[in-house]
């Protein structure tokens, strides 16, 4: 039987332990904030963002919530962030992505300050991991990626010298995942493969970790998986269940992959959780490296 990678359980345990670090700071005068920028009205992200603000309530962090219209200039934007970098109450923030089509992400992440970058996503941050600064344990990082090599070392799943196939190669998941299974003390060996990929199938037959971020439903089928491979699903697709007469979530990775699996992540149930977890994790390291610091 494969063993099921439950993202869900193992974020709880992890929030547990978060509440214990929260009120550590607290009893020393510092109460960790979160802040939230949203831009627009994209149902999943208004979703995700009040997860988060649900998530900061259930473990003593402070949270501040800005929200835009679809309309909002580039200029309030950046005001937005402005004012989440001056506020003494937020120990760091996020962007929530995606920003509206007229905006770009990048341009915008570049005016937060990196020291208050809750996501990891600031250029200097991102360059930082690259680097492997002052070592990784110190540098925010991008969630997705954080919750995933966090569950693979919950249950135990060794990736050293072993062959994992990425599927997308953006920078919030595919990109960085691949970085940080490269990295020295991690040590996969990783094949990044993307749209133009060519031969994905054989590619993915031969990989020993599966890790796939395409937003394509059920893209992985069982004849592209090897006996025994351990399947990790961050895809988010929603589909309409006409029986059931609502949207559902389908992961990239078709559920007829998991009895050849050794090990999968459910979704949802899976990354999802984790992703919210590591978002928790990151401002509590910020708040306590504040409080060396001070
Ligand atoms: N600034 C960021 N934007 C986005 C990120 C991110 O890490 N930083 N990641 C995703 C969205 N995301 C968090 O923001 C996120 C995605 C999924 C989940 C989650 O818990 N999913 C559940 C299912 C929830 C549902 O029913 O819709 C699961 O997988 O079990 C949390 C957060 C893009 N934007």
């Amino acid at each position: 039987m494969p063993l099921v990678l439950d993202g869900k359980a193992a974020a709880a345990r992890i929030k547990d332990k978060l509440s214990a670090r929260v009120q550590a700071l607290k009893d020393r005068g510092y109460t960790p904030g979160l802040g939230t920028l949203l831009v627009g009205e994209d149902p999943g992200s208004i979703k995700y963002v009040a997860g988060k603000h649900r998530d900061c309530t259930e473990i003593g962090i402070e949270s501040l919530r800005i929200d835009l219209p679809e309309t909002a200039s580039p200029g309030e934007v950046i005001d937005a962030i402005s004012r989440l970098n001056a506020s003494s109450s937020c120990t760091g923030f996020i962007v929530q992505l995606p920003l509206p089509d007229s905006m770009d992400a990048d341009t915008v992440i570049e005016h937060v300050d990196p020291l208050k970058d809750a996501d990891g996503m600031h250029p200097y941050n991102l360059g930082r991991l690259v680097l492997h600064t002052n070592g990784i344990r110190d540098i925010p990082m991008p969630c997705t990626p954080r919750g995933i090599l966090e569950l693979l070392d919950t249950y135990h799943i060794d990736v050293r010298g072993k062959d994992v196939c990425v599927l997308g190669r953006g920078i919030t998941i595919g990109r960085t995942m691949g970085m940080l299974l490269t990295t020295r003390g991690v040590d996969a060996t990783v094949q990044l493969c993307h749209s133009m990929t060519e031969g994905i199938g054989a590619k993915l037959r031969q990989a020993d970790i599966i890790i796939s971020a395409t937003g394509q439903a059920h893209f992985v089928k069982p004849q592209m998986v090897k006996p025994g491979a351990v399947l990790i699903d961050v895809g988010v697709s929603r589909v309409w269940d006409e029986a059931a007469g609502k949207w559902r979530i389908q992961g990239d990775i078709d559920p007829e992959c998991y009895p050849i699996s050794s090990a999968y992540t459910p979704n949802p149930g899976g990354v999802g959780p984790m992703t919210r977890a590591m978002l928790l994790s990151n401002v509590v390291d910020m708040a306590e490296r504040i409080m060396q610091e001070a």
